[in-house]
């Protein structure tokens, strides 16, 4: 998973298909599996869709988002059964920093198998001062984190600047930092020169807000020299 910065497209289970063969189309990367969205989160369910990924030759990130971070509540032992299941067929497993009783445990499996581990924070509500993102940072490596990601809600322009300097302050880690809504929308290509190496986009349904329609947002990172 070197070849960053990487383009990632959310997906619950509908129109699945459809969604993959546009997303290749574009020359997207990977798909975020968002579990939590599914109609059925049995295993076999959940493995089924994650093998139609990968007949698409896309990556998989699997998450299983908490309902205090946009996502639905699953019993914490479900959300580990379902990491569990995925994690070999996925490249990257995304958990919540405040999902404490199962961090650990998700960082471990995606270990156990090669994979790597990303931890990630939102706040729906605001863009946080530096210092609590710094400490979100140091947590969630201190975790073991291959890859951090903060997702703020952006009120202004200066929750945008401090979004991106203190991505470009941690450029010696893997970041992913995003600045959600109207506001936020340039983090999403502008962050890739902050050292970030993810973004996520859309088909069809959006899954944040302020996150750019695939086509539009390949044909911007192409304008910035981003993509070829
Ligand atoms: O964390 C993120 C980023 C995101 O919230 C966005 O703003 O694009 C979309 C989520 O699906 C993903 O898990």
């Amino acid at each position: 998973m070197e070849k960053y910065p990487l383009v990632v497209l959310p997906v619950d289970d509908k129109d699945l298909e459809k969604k993959l063969s546009v997303a290749l189309d574009y020359g997207i990367d990977m798909v975020e599996l968002r579990i939590d969205q599914f109609s059925d989160f049995g295993e076999d369910y959940v493995l089924e869709k994650a093998k139609l990924v990968k007949d698409y030759n896309l990556g998989i990130i699997a998450t299983v988002r908490s309902k205090e971070e946009g996502g639905i509540f699953i019993p914490d032992e479900e959300r580990l059964k379902i990491f569990e299941a995925v994690a070999g067929i996925s490249d990257i497993l995304d958990i919540e920093l405040t999902s404490e009783s199962i961090n650990k445990k998700v960082i471990e499996i995606a270990k156990d198998e090669g994979k790597l581990s990303l931890v990630s924070y939102h706040d729906f509500d605001k863009t946080p001062d530096e210092d609590f993102i710094q400490s979100v940072i140091d947590k969630a490596v201190s975790l073991g984190a291959d890859i951090v990601k903060f997702a703020f809600k952006v009120n202004s322009y200066e929750d945008v600047s401090r979004i991106l300097c203190i991505s470009g302050k941690n450029r010696d880690k893997k970041i992913v930092a995003i600045g959600m809504g109207e506001l936020g929308r340039i983090t999403r290509v502008a962050g890739f020169f902050f050292g970030s190496v993810l973004t996520y986009t859309y088909i069809g349904k959006s899954f944040a807000p302020g996150q750019i329609e695939a086509k539009k947002l390949m044909e911007e990172l192409k304008f910035y020299g981003l993509r070829s």
